[in-house]
């Protein structure tokens, strides 16, 4: 943590918008004009395009940058392999898939000196990155920052929540800030450095191996709704001209790989495309809900899905539960008892969730796997049955969900972790029956 990294992200400044086709130049004049490869590109760069999506996926979907730099990529020594450290990739074989529900207290604090990289800790996931499809969920706690290193994943977009201390990523398209409350996606391949903006960190990740994230389509809600594009920002660019050796670690097919390059790979001046990191403060998020009665199902809170070829099948939603008003007539106001063809891992970034009285705590999370019995525990479901229905404000908390289409495997580690809730059960113990038969 450095006073000069909260400066430069008090000072940021963002472009604006879900999917733009955005630009920047650091430097006036190193964007060319009017074509992405000239002869000879401006003021000695190097053009290089950086290709997320197939050249020829549909314009809705296509993703890429054409990046402007001192140095191109290409210009490093061979890859070789590194420690994978506390990190895991789909296909996930080491446990067998559990029906249980699951329930874990934040990660024990990291070793001094771990940075965002290290911190990492997988929980588990799904799909085979092989194939770009499934995801994986990661926990991370910091204490330093990534100095002298930086990280690329070949195998998916990373959507960052932050939940204690903030982040301040230095990408090759920008920087950006992200705080707790904020969420922030660095796509497939983009190399970035973690610089901490308080005293330490902590958060989770999902790493989205298929289609990346968009905006969800808003059907009879109407034009407006949800997140609406113009709150998502981007970064604009901004480059280190530096000697010093850096060490570029790949998360490819699985596996971390190491390369030394002579300089800092984050050394872009100028860019232009689609396929650009950015941050969303979730608490700009215009939160829908029923002003008449019942609870509408939880897809109402998605924040940006992750398509899969079938209509409306998500490999993976990111939703948010942010604060709103509850009004809803002769209505169980929480979350009700359910079962669910997807997979439901759920976060607390702040504050306390309106289905759990205790033990969902800021830092941990929940796993409701492929149809597991779950929803309000017992205590909240007594004190819904009874409460008085006024109109209600929820807002002690921040909550989220990454929702899958597959059931997630849980990695050796989180099965096997001290932190594992094994009394979870007992939230859902002692629900009295009421029938009159
Ligand atoms: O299980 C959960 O708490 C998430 C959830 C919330 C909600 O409002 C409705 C359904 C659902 O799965
Ligand atoms: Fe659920």
């Amino acid at each position: 943590m450095s006073e000069q990294a909260r400066k430069t992200a008090e000072a940021l400044e963002y472009l604006t918008g879900f999917g733009n086709e955005h630009s920047s130049e650091a430097v006036p004049g190193a964007l060319p004009i009017g074509r992405n490869s000239p002869q000879r590109a401006p003021l000695g760069l190097y053009a290089e395009q950086l290709s997320g999506s197939a050249f020829t996926e549909p314009r809705t979907h296509n993703r890429r940058s054409w990046l402007y730099r001192i140095r191109p990529s290409a210009a490093h020594p061979p890859f070789t392999r590194v420690d994978n450290g506390a990190l895991r990739s789909a296909p996930f074989t080491e446990a067998v898939p559990d029906p249980n529900r699951l329930r874990w207290n934040p990660l024990p604090a990291p070793a001094p000196g771990t940075d965002f990289l290290a911190g990492l800790w997988t929980l588990g996931g799904n799909g085979d990155v092989t194939q770009r499809s499934g995801m994986a969920i990661h926990l991370y706690a910091a204490n330093a920052d990534m100095t002298d290193r930086v990280f690329s994943d070949s195998d998916g977009e990373l959507l960052i929540v932050p939940e204690r201390g903030g982040l301040l990523l230095r990408t090759e398209l920008g920087l950006l800030a992200a705080r707790p409350g904020d969420m922030a996606i660095v796509p497939r391949g983009v190399r970035f450095r973690v610089e901490l903006l308080d005293a330490d960190a902590r958060g989770y990740v999902c790493e989205n191996y298929g289609q990346p994230f968009e905006l969800p389509n808003l059907g009879p809600i109407g034009a407006n709704g949800l997140a609406a594009a113009r709150d998502f920002q981007a970064p604009v660019a901004a480059y280190e001209d530096s000697d010093r050796p850096t060490e570029v670690i790949n998360k490819f097919c699985g596996n971390l790989w190491s390369a030394t390059y002579d300089h800092s790979p984050l050394d872009v001046v100028a860019w232009h495309g689609s396929h650009v990191p950015y941050v969303y403060d979730m608490r700009r998020f215009n939160v829908l809900g029923s002003i008449s009665y019942d609870h509408p199902d939880p897809s109402i809170f998605t924040v940006l899905t992750s398509p899969s070829d079938t209509p409306g099948l998500a490999g993976v939603d990111f939703v948010v539960f942010a604060p709103r008003w509850l009004v809803g007539e002769d209505t169980f106001r929480p979350p009700y008892f359910h079962r669910n063809v997807m997979s439901e891992y759920m976060g607390l970034i702040e504050g306390a969730y309106d289905a759990k009285a205790e033990g969902f705590v800021p830092g941990g999370g929940s796993l409701h796997n492929m149809m597991s019995a779950h929803g309000p525990d017992h205590e909240t479901f007594d004190r819904a049955s009874a409460a008085e229905l006024k109109p209600q404000k929820i807002d002690d908390g921040l909550a989220f969900m990454f929702e899958t289409r597959w059931p997630i495997t849980a990695t050796a580690q989180a099965a096997g972790a001290d932190h594992l809730q094994r009394d979870y059960d007992a939230v859902w113990q002692g629900l009295q029956r009421h029938f009159r038969g």
